[in-house]
């Protein structure tokens, strides 16, 4: 588990052990122990279970979100219902004289301000996705799934790619045009790795995964499908249009200078292509293997040279 997040949220965490300890405190002075028999345990368990949701609600915030507003409002929302459920918590083991009879009197105010805050931090939640949702429009297509994305270069993974082809193809036959898929390949990507090292090679991979994204349309889809290979899915798109992009793309992949991390080094690299036209009685396999055995029959025509 990343634990990165957590150390820029200090302030809050100090928020939130200063308010429960301020709550315990007040609560266990001025408080009577009920005694063993008055004490519900199935309440107990309940509130206590609730009580103990609400704080890993608020890790797992803390441990997943950057600094700022939305962040913020959710912390304070669930902080003020954790409140509320504390205090409850804490009603089942002890009662309080007259005087002090607020204490249990006040336990249900916190919740609905809780409540409202965690209502504007959702709404301020789903702007903030709706702009990130626009700037992995490319890398996602229709689904999320973290287990469906590569991890080094951040785009989908060959079985999500696998799903979306399969998808296409049952559209086929209501779509005017079919749509087509490009394969790019870094040339001697086993040379760089060799002569930069393997975590280079993970930048290089990485950077041009954001040159495609930058440079691919709006509905197309591209996936790491393996080591140094990437496919772009391409609907609605017949093979002359397909050309083109691929003609415009390879140009930005091979005019896009790599930096090694100490700067020292500055490389271009080749790239080699191949793509497929789906028509309707082609399989994902089959599609797959054509873009396999087209990039081969390419790197025989235009050699192995970087
Ligand atoms: N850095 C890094 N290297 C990887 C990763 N996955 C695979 N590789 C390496 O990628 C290289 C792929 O080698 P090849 O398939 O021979 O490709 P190539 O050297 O580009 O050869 P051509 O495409 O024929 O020019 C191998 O050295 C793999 O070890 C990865 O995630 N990160």
């Amino acid at each position: 588990m990343n634990l990165s997040f957590l150390k820029l949220h200090r302030s809050l965490l100090l928020i939130l052990v200063v308010m429960l300890a301020s709550v315990l405190t007040l609560t266990l002075s001025y408080g009577h122990y009920k005694g063993h028999s008055q004490i519900d345990w199935f309440d107990v368990a309940g509130e206590g279970g609730i009580t103990a949701m609400t704080l890993v609600w608020i890790f797992f915030i803390l441990l997943s979100r950057p600094k700022g507003r939305v962040t913020n409002l959710l912390f304070s929302g669930l902080a003020i219902m954790n409140l509320s459920m504390t205090l409850d918590f804490i009603d089942e083991f002890v009662s309080y004289s007259e005087e002090q009879a607020w204490l249990s009197t006040i336990e249900s105010i916190p919740a609905p301000f809780g409540m409202i805050l965690m209502t504007m931090a959702l709404y301020h939640w789903h702007q903030e996705q709706m702009t990130i949702n626009q700037q992995l429009r490319n890398r996602e297509r229709f689904y999320r799934e973290h287990q469906l994305s590569d991890a080094i270069s951040g785009l989908a993974s060959a079985d999500y790619m696998k799903s979306q082809i399969s998808r296409e193809l049952n559209l086929l036959h209501h779509s005017l045009h079919g749509f087509s898929l490009l394969m790019l390949d870094i040339a001697q990507f086993d040379r760089f790795n060799r002569q930069f090292g393997d975590a280079e090679g993970d930048k290089l991979l990485q950077e041009f995964a954001q040159v495609i994204t930058l440079n691919i349309r709006e509905q197309d889809l591209v996936c790491r499908y393996a080591s140094d290979c990437f496919i772009v899915m391409l609907p609605n798109t017949e093979l002359a249009i397909a050309e083109q992009l691929s003609v415009s793309l390879v140009s930005a992949l091979e005019a896009f200078s790599f930096n090694s991390s100490d700067k020292a080094v500055t490389y271009k690299q080749k790239v080699h292509t191949s793509l497929v036209a789906a028509t309707h009685r082609d399989s994902t396999s089959g599609l797959l293997s054509q873009l396999h055995q087209r990039l081969l029959t390419n790197k025989h025509l235009h050699g192995h040279t970087a």
